[in-house]
């Protein structure tokens, strides 16, 4: 489309927040009158949080006339400078390739909302002490496993073989616990402080002590997989799971004769079935897939499960598995208890006489208190202080409070919509300029659909490289099918420096061995690694490497939150968590943020500078690199966005022809008024509109779900994520597009709308998933929101907004 500044006057204020006090400027004085008129009449006093920047940034000097016929966003900014404007941090660049050839449809750094936050008051983030890990195992002099009552088969194999010579402090609090009282517990700690092996421990200690003495040497009696299912984990995602069966499989090497298995779907029943019929001691499970196992299969027989252990629980219940969990808990207890197993080995005394329950979280939120009621009976709550566990005891009262670990370093980017988009490759640009420094980052956007536009937008366009040829008489190497579609090399975040960083992508609606196998990729990988994900992984996933969070999208939670950046600065390494908020209101979440030292507000200009003071990398290009005519930061960014934008309208393959497929109602308009000024020009723009390239296609969902997303903010932090004061006209440049796509109220269905991806659930839209479950169960066993028809309250949000906008436009375009 033509960059009319006219055009853009108009649509561009049909985007602005609601909130939003117009001025306007352009056009005949009796319009401007009757507009200022009407204005006054319909809104009430500008929110400070939403004001607009002066336009004076980086082109102060360039009068406000110039900037409003080049931007298009005329009337929405005041004259006076404000003191927060980057220019004044260093003298403003001049005017970029992109603004001279007049290929800028919105430029980046204009009109910009500014920042409530005063940044020069700020300490500086190196001025804070650095903490002491608070998450760490304690020393071996000052404890040990052997001495909190763990058998010395398994203090050895834990110091010999898995390199654990001391316990953390959960560990310490929970593990003899465990293994002399058989009443139920609630373990919460932070993050990476070594749950699992808190409550896997004591259950493998205890089922060893059927077979062997305390000293090691066996007894008569025998144990064996036939011997009984002891146990039963319950964890909310199928990765988690997977990860406690790994984490169980290598503490039981030193038992090998003891068997655990997972049943998480995504594989045939029938195959989970037969393992279960071969023996069992341990299960590990997502609920939705027991509950199945237990009402259909009929090969569970629970009546020698001693334990069982929720990890996750308020996950588990916020994604709807409170009906299985009661089902569960139901008919573990409504089943005799077996004081001997079927082999006449007797059980009580040594393994508890009574069903045990443990729930365990980093976090707790209120729905934690029901699943207690549901599955808890007098239970012990185990923290890793012990003064809390007094404090609790004495008062009757559990903790609310959670926190990071000490270690973890905290940032928050304070970015405006517009520049989210550079800003994000800036700072991977600059966290992967060194070799080494940074192995791997997880990136978490709010849903799925906006973490496969941007995997496709960050991925290496250019041609897989034909692998290398073997020597004669030996195999090539079969390349991964599952990681096809979800790994690929990340060319705009290299340099020189560091040639190779991989892009990994993963959400829960890729198929099963999919997930499993990025996952197995992103962990496993050599070379510095990005995981782009949704809230899928911000459970437990534990891979020590990763020493950078980024929240590009704010969690929905705070503790969600608290578990993202968890994934970094486990068991004592140091790690970093980054934070993108938006100018405004959204500041305001950072008092709200659990913090062991104060979370150091940045505004983007200095990350920009950082991630942009060399050439970007550009795939398929024949120079490699992104072409701008001035080596500035400013003009990079601004060339990148520009690239990114175009590659978003470039032409898909045979699709001149096709219907136009317009983004918005004001392209429409703008494509009915070229229609006036002769029917040649018309049909050129219409075949301009490149209708059917992918990448653009996958933007406007990914922009609809974004925002559809924004509003599913809980209760409580609304008023930071507040959806009437997004801009969507410069949210919808954070995904190259030139302006907001329609059709974002209409409550759809993120997972029946969403175009399929390679690699995605086949028949998701279908009634049956997969293995014959149900949808349903197929939904709840995935881990993200479903931002359609389920989420009624943020869809008639939307539609005010969408209603309200709509008027305002209407009423725009009177003005022209
Ligand atoms: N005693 C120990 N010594 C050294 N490392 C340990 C010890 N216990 C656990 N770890 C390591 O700490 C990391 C985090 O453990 P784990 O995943 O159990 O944490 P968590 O508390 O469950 O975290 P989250 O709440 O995020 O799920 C793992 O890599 C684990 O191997």
């Amino acid at each position: 489309m033509a960059d009319d500044g006219d055009m853009f006057l108009n649509f561009e204020i049909g985007d602005a927040p609601i909130k939003q006090t117009v001025k306007y400027t352009g056009g005949r004085w009796r319009d401007r009158v009757k507009a200022q008129k009407g204005e006054k009449g319909g809104q009430t006093k500008q929110d400070s949080t939403a004001r607009r920047d002066t336009g004076a940034d980086y082109y102060a000097n360039r009068g406000a006339k110039r900037q409003r016929t080049e931007d298009g966003e005329s009337g929405r900014f005041s004259k006076t400078p404000r003191t927060s404007n980057p220019a004044e941090r260093g003298p403003p660049p001049p005017p970029t390739h992109a603004m001279k050839t007049g290929l800028v449809s919105s430029r980046l750094f204009t009109s910009n909302p500014v920042p409530v936050t005063d940044f020069e008051e700020l300490p500086q983030p190196e001025e804070a002490e650095p903490a002491q890990p608070s998450n760490a195992p304690l020393t071996a002099e000052a404890e040990n496993f052997l001495n909190l009552g763990l058998s010395r088969r398994v203090s050895q194999h834990l110091a010999t073989k898995l390199e654990m010579k001391a316990p953390t402090a959960i560990q310490k609090n929970t593990i003899p616990q465990l293994i002399k009282e058989d009443s139920d517990a609630f373990l919460q700690a932070e993050t990476g402080s070594g749950k699992t092996l808190a409550y896997l421990l004591p259950i493998v200690h205890r089922i060893l002590a059927l077979s062997h003495n305390e000293d090691g040497t066996p007894k008569s009696t025998k144990v064996h997989r036939n011997s009984g299912l002891f146990a039963i984990i319950l964890a909310p995602t199928r990765e988690l799971c997977k990860q406690i069966s790994v984490v169980l499989e290598k503490v039981l090497r030193c038992a090998p004769w003891l068997v655990c298995t997972t049943v998480i779907g995504g594989e045939s029943k029938k195959s989970e079935k037969a393992r279960i019929r071969k023996g069992v001691n341990i299960l590990i499970a997502t609920p939705g897939r027991l509950t199945d196992h237990l009402d259909n299969t009929k090969v569970l027989d629970v009546g020698t499960v001693r334990w069982l252990v929720l990890d996750e629980g308020d996950r588990m219940m916020e994604m709807g598995f409170e009906e299985d969990i009661r089902t569960i808990v139901g008919k573990i207890r409504a089943g005799e208890l077996q004081k001997k197993n079927a082999e006449g080995v007797v059980l009580d005394g040594v393994l508890p006489s009574r069903r045990v329950t443990v729930l365990c979280s980093a976090t707790m939120k209120m729905n934690v208190q029901k699943l207690g009621e549901i599955s808890l009976e007098d239970a012990i709550h185990i923290t890793a202080s012990k003064s809390d566990m007094e404090k609790d005891a004495e008062t009757g009262a559990v903790e609310t409070a959670f926190s990071a670990p000490a270690q973890l370093k905290q940032a928050a980017i304070i970015t405006p919509a517009k520049l989210r988009l550079v800003t994000l490759i800036a700072l991977l640009k600059s966290t992967f300029a060194r070799k080494g420094s940074v192995m791997k980052a997880i990136i978490f956007i709010s849903c799925a659909d906006s973490v496969d536009y941007h995997f496709e937008l960050l991925k290496s366009t250019a041609p897989k490289p034909e692998p290398e040829p073997k020597p004669e008489g030996e195999a090539p190497t079969k390349p991964n099918i599952h990681i096809e579609s979800t790994v690929a090399p990340a060319t705009y975040i290299t340099s020189p420096a560091n040639p190779t960083v991989m892009l990994h992508k993963l959400h829960g609606s890729l198929a099963q061995p999919v997930r499993s196998a990025t996952l197995k990729a992103f962990s496993e990988c050599k070379d510095p690694a990005v995981l782009i994900t949704t809230d899928i992984s911000s459970r437990g996933l534990d891979v020590p490497a990763v020493e950078l969070v980024i929240e590009y999208d704010p969690a929905f939670a705070v503790p969600d939150h608290v578990h993202r950046i968890g994934r970094t600065a486990r068991a004592g390494r140091a790690g970093k968590a980054v934070l993108f908020l938006l100018p405004g209101s959204e500041e305001g979440y950072i008092s709200i943020l659990p913090k062991s030292t104060p979370i150091a507000p940045q505004l983007y200009d200095s990350i920009l500078q950082k991630g942009f003071v060399t050439d970007i990398n550009v795939p398929g290009t024949e120079s490699g690199i992104l072409e701008t005519d001035r080596n500035s930061w400013a003009s990079r960014a601004e060339a990148l966005q520009l690239h990114f934008e175009q590659r978003l309208l470039a032409p898909a393959p045979g699709a001149a022809n096709a219907t136009p497929v317009f983004e918005s109602k004001s392209e429409k308009f703008a494509a009915s008024k070229q229609g006036k000024k002769g029917k040649a020009a018309a049909k050129k723009d219409t075949e301009d509109k490149k209708p059917d390239n992918p990448l653009l296609v996958s933007a406007r969902q990914a922009f609809r779900s974004h925002i559809r997303a924004y509003a599913t903010h809980v209760r409580e932090e609304r008023i930071y994520f507040d959806i009437t004061a997004l801009h969507l006209g410069h949210m919808a440049k954070a995904f190259g597009l030139r302006e907001a796509p329609g059709g974002i109220g209409g409550g759809v269905s993120r997972r029946t709308h969403r175009p399929v991806q390679p690699g995605d659930k086949t028949n998701k839209t279908s009634k049956s998933v997969g293995d014959g479950t149900s949808t349903r169960k197929a939904k709840k066993d995935d881990d993200e929101k479903d931002y359609g028809a389920a989420d009624e309250d943020a869809g008639r949000r939307m539609r005010e907004k969408m209603k309200m906008m709509m008027g305002n436009m209407a009423s725009e375009f009177n003005l022209g």
